[in-house]
């Protein structure tokens, strides 16, 4: 049987990780043909280590033919890629949701891919349960939230950064909007938020908090959706953002699995 034709976006931290369970044989369906990244001689070193093709923009990879693309990079590269790699007849598997919280590029993204019958996945990334989130809000008029708790040394070279974090004993709150805001001040650290609003309200309609906790290792994001008589509430725990990356691992095995969870 041909093997699916798989690329990858990003040579980072993710991106190895993705690519280091194909090399340890979880994706035995799939040929790594390439991979995307900017710079050249960290790209070449992953691509020697994988045995597969070195490419410097989405072009390159696409010239491979792949049939599913994981992204593993950045918001920029889901709105500048997307498109494309949907209308070259390709799949596409996003980590940098929160691109999506542009409700005219999702929209445009979703009419590509309805007209070139392609799909987006969108990774469970830190998180998850968003088929349980997205039943409930099917159910009726859901109100949805998600809590994000991190130690105040991963909020640092961002607006939400106080001196004072560093040093509090309690517990501080730090942010209270909806998705939108969320991403637009941490572009690379509420995907989770992002993700979550889509799978229910919105991210124009969906409570996003962080609080700073102090002393905290890694993150916990606590989301719920709630209707009358039903309420979901997802809480994950992750001392790193590893699961990520193999929540794409997940997805690719979900693709070519007999049984899809
Ligand atoms: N959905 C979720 O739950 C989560 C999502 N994320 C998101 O996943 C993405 C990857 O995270 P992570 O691996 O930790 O980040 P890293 O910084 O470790 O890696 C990102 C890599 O992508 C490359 N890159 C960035 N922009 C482009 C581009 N336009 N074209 C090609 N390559 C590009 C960078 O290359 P170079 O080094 O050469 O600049 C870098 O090597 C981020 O956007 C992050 O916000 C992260 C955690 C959880
Ligand atoms: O790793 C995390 O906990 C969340 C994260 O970075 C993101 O949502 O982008």
């Amino acid at each position: 049987m041909n093997k699916l034709r798989l690329g990858i976006i990003g040579n980072g931290y993710l991106g190895e990780i993705i690519a280091g369970a194909w090399r340890d044989g979880l994706l035995p369906e799939y040929e790594l043909v390439g991979i995307v990244g900017r710079t050249k001689e960290k790209t070449d070193a992953l691509t020697k280590e994988m045995g597969c093709s070195s490419c410097a923009g989405i072009d390159d990879l696409l010239e491979l033919k792949p049939d599913y693309i994981a992204e593993a990079a950045s918001g920029d590269s889901v709105r500048d890629m997307a498109e494309k790699i949907l209308a070259n007849g390709c799949n596409l598997i996003v980590l940098s949701i929160g691109a999506f919280a542009d409700k005219e590029f999702y929209e445009k993204v979703k009419a590509t891919a309805v007209k070139h019958n392609t799909k987006v996945y969108i990774a469970s990334g830190a998180v998850g349960g968003f088929d349980v989130l997205r039943t409930v809000s099917l159910m009726g008029e859901a109100t949805a939230g998600i809590e994000t708790r991190k130690g105040p040394e991963s909020l640092m070279y961002t607006p939400l950064f106080e001196e004072h974090l560093m040093t509090d004993e309690e517990s501080t709150m730090v942010f209270d909007g909806n998705a939108i805001e969320a991403i637009g001040l941490l572009p690379t650290k509420v995907n989770v938020a992002v993700a979550s609003s889509l799978a229910t309200v919105g991210p124009d309609k969906t409570r996003v908090n962080i609080h700073s906790v102090p002393g905290m290792i890694g993150d916990d994001h606590k989301i719920t959706a709630e209707i009358e008589g039903v309420k979901a509430v997802v809480d994950i725990y992750s001392s790193t953002s590893a699961i990520a990356g193999w929540s794409v691992v997940a997805v690719l095995q979900n693709i070519v699995s007999p049984i899809v969870f």
